[in-house]
């Protein structure tokens, strides 16, 4: 348990590197040939899955010094049957398709990650007649992957499309991936893109259609992962709640869509200066809005609690895809935030509270979930009594160090 006593944030903090980009520099490193220096890199469970499994795939090599990592990439080995994804969703959405090399490869997952959704590849996978075992905590695969054009949802996770885009441009022929519903975290799409960019693959957006030319490869590159926007958000949030922060190691002109926080702050009032050495928030009073969450997905823990702080309605929507991730996100968030004092209605797919500025307090359960655990933290900042979190360190999947970040910001944590 982590007891958080109301306290108000103040100070600055180096944000630690995005989780979002370091799962994609790394992929795209292992799959080019020779070696990348990827630089600001720290290893969360998530990130430690990605390097492992690649490693483990027989795709690459890899040493980490400090914040240093070098990949030793285009490697192509035998590797081992058996790949272990933790409990990272990107990990294993990412991978499955690379795994398609004619070897089986059994992809394992813990917690949660083998009950959330998996069916997009399914059609892939008969179409190109992959064989396919299930077990409760494991899915085996054997196959290969075709060039040509691919029907999937757009509306499930992006992380099967990015999936398709790591693995067909390495493909004789050309291919194409149709999205035939709305679109839906699409700005992870686009971050896919981009970094595949850095590395000298490319693809095309037709409509909702993307065009991937095959024969391309993979070029090994050098680059310092940014900040990571999803996590900066709690801390921004708490500031906005409390006090004031100067968040450090964020690109202003990021790709990462959570960028979107800080405009959702300004709109809602905070204060929010991008300054030379940060970008800088401050508290003030905070007008209620309602949020369109379908490309920020990862948000809407801390949005939630950013409801209970403003005077009035607040309605967070298009969620639904949050029952999907480490946890139900909209019914944890829902029945903890109650728990803590707040008057918040859970619909299917998005939360209405109606915000009167505060929290009692006491004691909140993280669901095994490391953006509700930190989302909890964040509430103490306006609660009455201090807010205790039971199971808080899932904080490791992606940020091991939370609780000491949000001290060193004035957050009182026993
Ligand atoms: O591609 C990525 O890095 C991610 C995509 C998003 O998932 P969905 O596409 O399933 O929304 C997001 O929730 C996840 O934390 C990270
Ligand atoms: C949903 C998340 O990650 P993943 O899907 O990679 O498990 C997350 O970090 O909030």
């Amino acid at each position: 348990m982590k007891k958080i006593a109301p306290s108000n944030i103040h100070g600055s903090l180096k944000i630690i590197p995005s989780k979002s980009v370091s799962h994609r520099a790394l992929i795209c490193a292992a799959l080019a040939k020779g070696d990348s220096v990827l630089k600001n890199m720290a290893f969360s469970e998530d990130i430690a899955a990605t390097a492992n499994a690649l490693r483990d795939m027989g795709l690459c090599e890899y040493e980490l010094t400090g914040d240093v990592c070098t990949v030793h990439g285009g490697l192509r080995r035998e590797g081992k049957q058996e790949i272990d994804c933790g409990e990272s969703g990107s990990t294993l959405r990412f991978l499955v398709p690379l795994a398609l090399d004619g070897k089986p490869r059994t992809f394992v997952g813990h917690g949660r990650l083998m009950k959330r959704p998996q069916g997009a590849y399914g059609r892939i996978f008969i179409r190109n007649r992959v064989e396919v075992e299930k077990t409760e905590n494991s899915i085996t695969i054997c196959g290969t992957l075709d060039s040509g054009e691919y029907a999937m949802p757009g509306d499930i996770s992006s992380q099967f499309v990015s999936g398709m885009l790591y693995a067909l441009p390495l493909l004789i022929n050309d291919s194409g991936i149709h999205l035939t519903t709305k679109i839906e975290s699409k700005p992870y799409i686009d971050l896919t893109r981009s970094v595949q960019k850095l590395f000298g693959i490319r693809s095309h957006w037709r409509g909702h259609i993307i065009d991937v030319s095959g024969r391309q490869g993979y070029r090994p590159h050098d680059m310092t992962i940014e900040g990571d926007y999803s996590h900066a958000a709690f801390f921004a949030v708490a500031a906005a709640l409390s006090g004031e922060v100067l968040l450090q190691g964020l690109e202003e002109d990021s790709d990462q869509g959570d960028r979107e926080i800080l405009g959702i702050l300004q709109c809602m009032g905070a204060d929010v200066e991008f300054r030379e050495d940060g970008i800088f928030v401050r508290k003030n009073v905070l007008r209620p809005v309602e949020i369109d969450v379908s490309q920020i997905p990862d948000l809407v823990p801390v949005l939630a609690v950013l409801g209970c702080a403003v005077k009035g309605k607040m309605r967070i929507y298009n969620a639904g895809r949050l029952r999907y991730k480490e946890s139900d996100r909209l019914h944890a968030m829902a029945h903890e935030l109650e728990k803590l004092g707040a008057d918040i209605t859970e619909y299917e797919d998005s939360l209405v509270i109606n915000g009167t500025g505060a929290l009692d307090g006491g004691e909140a359960d993280s669901h095994f979930d490391h953006r509700i655990a930190m989302a909890l933290a964040v509430a103490s900042c306006i609660a009455r009594e201090p807010v205790v979190i039971r199971d808080p360190m899932v904080v490791r999947k992606s940020a091991p160090n939370f609780y000491e970040e949000f001290a060193s910001l004035g957050g009182i944590v026993e």
